[in-house]
């Protein structure tokens, strides 16, 4: 039985005993506490120590896992980069073929190798990510392409790995923080996490439940948006543009799920600057040791700002996920020295 990470928690993933599952360990990541970069008790859950460098891996392992039990011959996904390297390899683990859909030029190199490296078929469209989830959307359901099972996070199987987040944070912790704070691009995530506590909470394993806090960059922030406006539907953004490039969504495609999330937990979406992104970025790096990808250090960009904004207060306990390990995208950390 594993003792640690994602299929530690199998009892509490819908998956029947008789699947096997194809996995590597991920999940069981390092809560790290913050001692210099802000005061206050904030922690780090270090995402960047999963086997391919993002929390992609633990949705990654139950939806290949999956794929591999329905016997499909292949996966195919659209993203921003963390998704397709980690697609890549637990697809090649699983010896299943895998088609990656990504922007043409709007890829972190990491990642890019990654996705060569693990031996997937590279798909590049002009436009940003949500132009490659409609390519795959087309292939897939319109023109009926069934021999590629698409695992993007609208894939429920996707969050049911990653919301054992959650279940870590509170092993861990031994109690529930007050704001669990999340960078947001397709809001698979932020809404996975807040699943993942809401189902500890119903199994009255956990007598409170925390805020969520969505971040997003100034130029990508389409939940901010549509929350700040209170709008029942989502306000698109055309040309999303942030350096952050993980997070350069305009459609994210779990929106309803992220506002639910955020609505029930009388959390918040906050937008910050890519300049508050990568001084963040650096801070972590410098002030403590942790090396993370532009788009995770929205997550310290975004607590700073909440502090300011007076949405948390200092003796607030929380917990930033920090979701890509820096050698994800060293063209861009290379830009801010
Ligand atoms: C480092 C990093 N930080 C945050 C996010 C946002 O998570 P979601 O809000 O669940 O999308 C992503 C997402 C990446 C992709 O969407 C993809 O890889 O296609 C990421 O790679």
């Amino acid at each position: 039985k594993r003792r640690f990470g994602v299929w530690r928690y199998r009892e509490l993933l819908p998956i029947s005993d008789n699947v096997e599952p194809v996995t590597m360990c991920e999940g069981g990541t390092p809560l790290i506490k913050l001692n210099r970069a802000v005061d206050g008790h904030v922690y780090v859950k270090f995402e960047g120590a999963n086997p391919t460098g993002s929390f992609k891996d633990r949705g990654m392992t139950v939806g290949v896992t999956i794929a591999k039990h329905i016997g499909v011959k292949g996966v195919v996904v659209a993203s921003t980069g963390n998704t397709a390297a980690s697609a890549a390899a637990y697809a090649a683990r699983a010896g299943l073929a895998c088609v990656v859909v990504l922007p043409r030029g709007g890829v972190a190199k990491g990642k890019l190798a990654q996705s060569l490296l693990h031996g997937a078929r590279i798909v590049e469209v002009d436009g940003v990510f949500d132009d490659a989830l409609e390519e795959v959307f087309t292939e897939v359901v319109i023109n009926g392409k069934k021999d590629l099972y698409p695992l993007n996070s609208y894939n429920p199987w996707r969050l049911e790995g990653q919301k054992t987040i959650a279940f870590e944070i509170v092993d861990e912790l031994s109690e529930v923080p007050d704001a669990i704070v999340v960078p947001v691009g397709n809001a698979g995530n932020i809404s996975a996490i807040w699943k993942g506590f809401k189902e500890l909470y119903n199994y009255g394993l956990i007598s409170k439940l925390p805020r969520m806090i969505g971040v997003q960059a100034e130029g990508a922030a389409p939940l901010v948006a549509t929350w700040n406006r209170k709008s029942e539907t989502l306000l698109e953004i055309e040309k999303p543009y942030t350096i952050a490039s993980a997070i350069r969504i305009g459609k994210p495609v779990n929106w309803l799920k992220a506002l639910n999330a955020v609505k029930e937990s009388n959390g918040t979406f906050i937008a910050v600057s890519d300049n508050e992104i990568l001084n963040s970025v650096k801070d972590l790096a410098q002030y403590e040791g942790i090396g993370v990808e532009p788009a995770s250090a929205a997550s310290l960009a975004g607590y700073r700002k909440a502090i300011d904004l007076g949405i948390l207060n200092r003796d607030d306990s929380v917990v930033l996920i920090a979701t890509g390990h820096a050698l994800k995208d060293p063209d861009t950390i290379s830009k801010i020295f």
